[in-house]
């Protein structure tokens, strides 16, 4: 996108903060002119006083301080309306950012470096100020005050003064600053992604810190953030010569205002007062100048910024809400029906014409080596995605027609690697159901065989468990996620080798528990382990993205084919 349609999509994001932002205009456009008033008022009164005339030195003192006073009212006035609306339209772009990015997960999010989207979470949009603060009023004053001040200096003084400051003034003010606006813009656009590239590195840095050290990476990342950092400073240092250049080129056209007035005017005949007033003109017109020339760089950096936070809220949702939504019957049968799932640029579909039921009320397995598509299949039933082709089922009900918010209230999936958010153990049990009772939470503890653990703990529910999980072990970790999905009272509940770290009399003692502990819940259990399987288990075994065997698990171990041989492995 260029900078016309991210302007244009900047401001349709934020279009409720214009009156406030045409306030910061026109108060910095009345505050600039003051400024030329308050340099030619000065000016023209000594150069009276300096040619005879009786000229009353508190009269205007008192002129120039109310010039003063209302210069620097109206200059509060810019900067409180200006950043007013900068930092509250960068609240609503975080708030749609996010409102944007969750529709789109897991899609969006997998694979994708937390850190690099946290950087366009945070620093990204905070860049998007200098849009708001630093955009509209300046490239609005930078026209009309020079155009303003010279159609004066033109009427009231000396046109031929005027025409002669004018193009010198212009070039200065207004296209000087322009010039290097392409070259700028695309370093803006390396710098901002140098950035987001050392973000990710450093994220992925802190997070497998242990694998690093473990296989003696450290130099081997070090030379990476490196190289990422190298690739940042030559993108900063090319357009800081830009920056540098610009700038040149703007003082030798303001110092050519200066002089140029000063040897043509004597020459044309104009008075040195005319002549002394033209140069209050131009002296005055300058700070304008200078501020256009920071908001142009800071600007370039803004709207690369802007694009990677447009890049996220203009992303499609890989889920839609139905457009007429259906109440998911009470019936948690799970049907799919010839499913097909390809990922995005895979080239083998990760599920192929998948049809199989998951009966409510009952445990089912579901069972296969990896990668032979059984999280896929988990994470269509919640709708984590769509299916290319075919339709999931609950109960007879297209889960596409089911309000979003419904299907994953009464579907919830439990993960191998679940994630805990910073706060205490019943913050994070409470996170599907927050008005869950304390008796609840300790229910659903006793379900995970995590009773024992929880009595044990000195602050009990109100222990925190850290950010991610990781003041508890792997097995506790995958409990608490468990416990965690039991408290929101789900229909189906969907393990996806959610019991994987715990040892295999444990895990047998929550299933015992689990299965006395709701016998109305539909369970779709996700494991390797074929041999702790009961003969009575019905059990789907997927096999390169198809089922290749269904049938209780008596029948599958009895007719010796790819369940069995599963079995035989784990054995
Ligand atoms: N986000 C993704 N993008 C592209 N391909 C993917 C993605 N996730 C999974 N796959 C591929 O889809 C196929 C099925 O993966 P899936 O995770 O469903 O297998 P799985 O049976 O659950 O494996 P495991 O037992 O190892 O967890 C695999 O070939 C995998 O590489």
């Amino acid at each position: 996108m260029n900078r016309l349609d991210l302007t244009r999509w900047l401001v349709h994001h934020t279009r409720q903060f214009l009156p406030t932002l045409t306030l910061a205009v026109l108060a910095r456009l009345a505050g600039q002119l003051l400024g030329v008033a308050l340099l030619v008022v000065a000016v023209e009164r000594l150069g009276r006083a300096a040619a005879g005339e009786d000229i009353s030195v508190w009269g205007s003192v008192g002129v120039l301080a109310a010039i003063a006073i209302l210069k620097a009212a109206l200059r509060y006035a810019e900067h409180y309306a200006g950043h007013w609306v900068a930092f509250t339209a960068l609240q609503h772009l975080r708030n749609l950012f996010f409102h944007r990015l969750v529709p789109q997960a897991p899609a969006a999010t997998r694979g994708r470096a937390g850190a690099e989207l946290t950087e366009r979470a945070t620093r990204d949009i905070d860049r998007i100020e200098v849009f708001f603060a630093h955009t509209l009023p300046p490239a609005i004053s930078s026209v009309v005050v020079p155009a303003t001040a010279l159609s004066w200096l033109g009427v009231a003084v000396d046109s031929r003064l005027a025409l002669i400051v004018a193009p010198l003034v212009v070039l200065g003010v207004v296209v000087a600053p322009w010039l290097a606006g392409r070259s700028t813009w695309r370093a803006a656009g390396r710098v901002a992604k140098g950035r987001g590239d050392i973000a990710a590195h450093l994220g992925d840095d802190f997070q497998g810190l242990r694998e690093i050290l473990a296989f003696g990476q450290a130099e081997q990342r070090l030379a990476g953030l490196d190289a990422a950092d190298a690739e940042l400073t030559k993108a900063r240092s090319g357009s800081g010569r830009v920056q540098g250049a610009r700038a040149a080129v703007g003082t030798v056209l303001q110092l050519g205002a200066i002089i140029v007035p000063l040897i043509v005017g004597s020459s044309i005949g104009a008075t040195a007062i005319d002549i002394a007033v033209t140069l209050a003109v131009v002296v005055a017109l300058w700070k304008p100048a200078q501020g256009i020339d920071d908001f142009v760089t800071g600007l370039d950096a803004s709207f690369a910024a802007a694009e990677r936070v447009r890049s996220i809220v203009d992303g499609v949702p890989t889920v839609q809400e139905p457009t007429a939504p259906c109440a998911l019957p009470a019936d948690a049968t799970v049907t799919l029906d010839d499913v097909t799932m390809r990922y995005p640029g895979a080239e083998r579909p990760a599920l192929d014409a998948v049809s199989v039921s998951f009966p409510a009320r009952r445990w089912s397995r579901l069972v296969g080596i990896s990668g032979s598509g059984k999280s896929t299949l988990a994470s269509l039933i919640p709708r984590g995605f769509d299916p290319a082709s075919g339709t999931v089922r609950i109960g007879g009900v297209d889960v596409r027609e089911v309000p979003l918010d419904e299907l994953r209230r009464r579907v919830a999936l439990v993960s191998q690697r679940p994630t805990m958010l910073k706060g205490t153990l019943a913050d994070n049990l409470r996170l599907g159901r927050p008005d869950a009772t304390d008796l609840e939470l300790v229910e659903a503890m006793r379900t995970v065989a995590l009773d024992g653990w929880l009595a044990g703990l000195p602050q009990g529910l109100d222990t925190p468990i850290g950010e991610r999980g990781t003041t508890v072990s792997g097995g506790q970790l995958q409990r608490v996620a468990l416990a965690r999905a039991l408290v929101s009272r789900p229909d189906t509940l969907i393990l996806d080798e959610a019991l994987s770290q715990l040892d295999a009399d444990t895990a047998r003692d929550v299933c015992a528990r689990l299965a006395a502990f709701d016998d109305e819940l539909t369970v779709i259990e996700i494991t390797h382990r074929a041999d702790l399987v009961p003969d009575d288990a019905f059990v789907t075994v997927l096999d390169e993205g198809r089922v290749v065997e269904a049938g209780t698990a008596g029948e599958l171990r009895a007719g010796r084919g790819a369940f069995a041989r599963l079995e035989a492995r784990v054995a």
